[in-house]
């Protein structure tokens, strides 16, 4: 396997897969691989596993520091469905028997979005998005038809009411109570869904004004891309790594894009998976970028039944498609053999551990005899440059279970500059591939594991997330967090950049949160189990987003990150002139306030922590995702999230002890800051806080889904899940 070839290139053509002017370009420079002992190669396997930045920095424990009502609803959807045009042209062949389905893949409106809306004063300011209202004649049918059914279903109950049966009180008393509550919770449901709303985002607009007449330079902010993963068993680790392809190969530039890889599990085969994942990414994302790729999950990607070469028309087309899926062949290939590579690695390692220790043994004193057969030899497990991994071992042992282990982060890839670079050939294994017109660099990717120790609560996915969401301020501090569970890859290349059109848009500084629709794949047509949950993507949502904002639904949603930090939003804030409303508030809901009368950072060390990267990283947050006009310095532009230069060691070190377990426990994370502890539907939790402190969120549904996931279709699954569901948002009603 080569690396990438060392010489820089000045490229000087026209771009025209990206549309970016010709500019100037380096190569980054070659990386160095870290050794070995003696008789082990550095990658049996093959891969370029530590060929990236190997700062495995662990710290040790001096750091402790609804589903729908399906029938009530089948007529408005019908209606919407109308109203909305289809797009069934955007989707894939192979989608009729197992895709999303035609159903799931309307877009938000009727209008063409590219060619965006009309200039103000024939130049200078236009709309990023727009709300695009559905007709009245559409929706007062049904209006008419939830009005009528609730004067029917309040005269029933009148009746029920007032004809008490005697002989059995209680049974009658139950039923009524029963009754009573179907009708509450049917027209709390409805009543939201009287003022639907579609919305329509203009990716051209975006384009125009952050990114044109800046010679390759981006103005977009940056974004954080969090993905979780708790167990490689369960969750198979080539769906993760499709979907960190998915996200690093996402249509976005790549210094403004940063990936961070959340493993519960601590294992080592995830590291590793990762590795691999980063250092085939230096294809595929350039090659996604050449050929304008869709979709840029190579496993989807791969598998279309639809013939590649349609719509293509580069001739050097084929020669690279060949030469990328026999390389993703060979990165699979790669990953199954990862497990065993480990075992075998660790036994040869612990058996040479082993020999040494006998032979201190033989040629200690008594008394070092007698302490060395105390200590017992454990049989560790061994990352790639023979070290101890610091997370959990196939041989579980103290410290290094699932349950108990080191916090650990590592920085797998990262950007060289912010202008975009070019190199000519990548060259593996006498192949190569022609890169002379696209940006090859990929975004930085970021393994992290956070510290698990007996006596701390991970509080599961939300601890993971705040644990990121710490260790991504230190690090990246992008202004936007992308939350995305491991099986939900990037089905639509720019979907970023269409939530960005809502966050950065002239009335967006008070949105907390865009929520893209959850789309499933390997559903048969039927959706027996409703697995697909259509009435609460489509109407539902649509309902709530025409009202404060659609609810969290826990993944496929891009926040911004002073709102997840628990901020009010401006318009409760002072700092912003033009927006005088004060609101009084209790005390413990006063705004965390940008500029309070405390001195320093002080204000913020009781909500956030010591770490003081981490407090100095959020103004900066808040800055950098304001829209352009708001910029201090004018027409400044967002700063990228992180470059190789930008990033030290200290910040490394810092992420490791802002992800240790005992960093939380004075500060109010998961109490109103970051993702909310306690609860079995935390997401809900998390945005309604948010709502609550007076934020919006805006639903978006691309033309072509932004997101997809494959779900279990068995009946246990799918019930295990209503159950978790019911019980979570009952948890709810309980609480406060
Ligand atoms: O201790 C844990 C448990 C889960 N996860 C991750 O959280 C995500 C969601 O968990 P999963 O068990 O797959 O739950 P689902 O029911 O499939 O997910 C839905 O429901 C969850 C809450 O019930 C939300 O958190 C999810 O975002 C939402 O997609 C997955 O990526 C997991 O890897 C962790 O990182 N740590
Ligand atoms: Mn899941």
């Amino acid at each position: 396997m080569q690396p990438l070839s060392p010489a820089p290139v000045q490229s000087s053509e026209e771009q025209p897969e990206t549309g970016l002017p010709p500019r100037p370009v380096l190569c980054p420079p070659q990386w160095s691989q870290p050794s070995l002992p003696n008789g082990h190669s550095k990658n049996g396997n093959g891969g370029a596993t530590w060929s990236i930045m190997n700062w495995v920095m662990t710290g040790g424990k001096s750091y402790c520091g609804t589903m729908g009502n399906a029938g009530s609803y089948v007529d408005l959807l019908g209606l919407m469905k109308e109203s909305a045009r289809s797009t069934m042209g955007d989707h894939d062949a192979g989608d009729y028997h197992g895709g999303a389905g035609a159903d799931d893949g309307y877009g938000s409106g009727d209008v063409d979005e590219d060619d965006g809306p009309e200039r103000v004063d024939g130049k200078a300011w236009r709309p990023l998005s727009r709300k695009v209202k559905i007709p009245d004649d559409i929706l007062n049918p049904y209006r008419l038809l939830v009005f009528g059914r609730i004067t029917v279903l309040v005269l029933f109950l009148m009746w029920r009411i007032s004809h008490v049966n005697t002989d059995a009180v209680w049974l009658w008393a139950a039923s009524v109570d029963c009754e009573i509550w179907f009708v509450l919770t049917w027209v709390l449901e409805q009543l939201p869904n009287l003022w639907p709303i579609n919305r329509v985002a203009y990716i051209g607009v975006l384009k125009e004004r952050f990114e044109e007449n800046l010679k390759g330079r981006s103005e977009l902010p940056g974004i954080d891309v969090f993905i979780s993963t708790v167990d490689p068993e369960q969750e198979p680790l080539l769906v993760t790594a499709n979907t960190v392809l998915s996200v690093l190969a996402a249509d976005y530039p790549s210094e403004k894009l940063a990936c961070y890889l959340s493993d519960d599990s601590a294992t080592l085969v995830t590291l590793e998976t990762m590795a691999e994942t980063a250092h085939f990414a230096k294809l595929w994302v350039p090659f996604c970028r050449k050929h304008s790729i869709e979709p840029r999950s190579p496993e989807r990607y791969f598998g279309l039944t639809r013939d590649p070469y349609k719509d293509q028309v580069r001739p050097d087309f084929i020669r690279d498609w060949r030469f990328l899926k026999r390389e993703y062949d060979k990165f699979k290939v790669r990953l199954n053999a990862l497990p065993d590579l480990i075992r075998r690695r660790s036994n040869v390692l612990n058996a040479r551990e082993e020999v040494e220790a006998m032979r201190q043994f033989h040629l200690a004193d008594d008394d070092l005899q007698i302490q060395l057969l105390r200590k017992k030899l454990s049989r560790a497990t061994w990352m790639s440059n023979a070290t101890h991994w610091a997370g959990a071992w196939l041989h579980p042992s103290q410290d290094h279970t699932k349950w108990d282990h080191a916090g650990i982060v590592q920085v797998l890839s990262l950007p060289q500059g912010c202008h975009p670079q070019c190199e000519s050939h990548e060259r593996r294994n006498g192949m190569s591939i022609d890169f002379k017109e696209v940006d090859p660099q990929v975004p930085m990717l970021v393994y992290v594991s956070c510290e698990k120790r007996r006596g701390y609560d991970n509080n599961k996915k939300a601890g993971a997330m705040n644990a990121l969401l710490r260790a991504s301020a230190v690090m990246s501090n992008g202004p936007f967090v992308l939350y995305l569970d491991c099986d939900q890859y990037v089905y639509n290349s720019q979907a970023l950049r269409e939530a960005m059109c809502f966050m950065i848009d002239h009335r967006g500084e008070n949105v907390a949160f865009i929520q893209f629709p959850l789309r499933t794949e390997g559903v048969n047509i039927c959706d027996r189990y409703s697995n697909r949950n259509r009435v609460f993507f489509n109407v539902n949502m649509r309902g709530l987003d025409g009202l404060q904002g659609p609810v969290y639904a826990g993944t496929n949603c891009m926040f911004r990150r002073i709102a997840l930090y628990g901020f009010d939003p401006p318009k409760f804030n002072i700092l912003y002139q033009h927006h005088t409303v004060k609101v009084s508030r209790p005390d413990d809901q006063k705004p965390l306030l940008v500029h309070s009368n405390l001195p320093g950072k002080s204000k913020w060390l009781k909500r956030f922590g010591n770490s003081h990267l981490f407090l100095d990283s959020i103004e900066d947050a808040e800055n950098q995702a304001k829209p352009l006009p708001y910029q201090p310095e004018g027409k400044s532009g967002h700063k990228p999230v992180v470059q190789c230069e930008a990033l030290t060691q200290e910040m490394v070190r810092e992420a490791i002890g802002v992800v240790s377990c005992g960093y939380e426990e004075k500060t109010k994370l998961g109490r109103g800051v970051g993702w909310v502890y306690g609860s079995l539907t935390e997401h809900i939790v998390t945005g309604y806080k948010m709502h609550n402190r007076g934020w919006s969120s805006i639903y978006c549904i691309p033309k072509r889904d932004a997101f997809r996931c494959t779900v279990p279709i068995n009946l246990t699954i799918t019930l295990h899940k209503a159950l978790w569901w019911a019980t979570g948002i009952l948890d709810q009603l309980r609480s406060s």
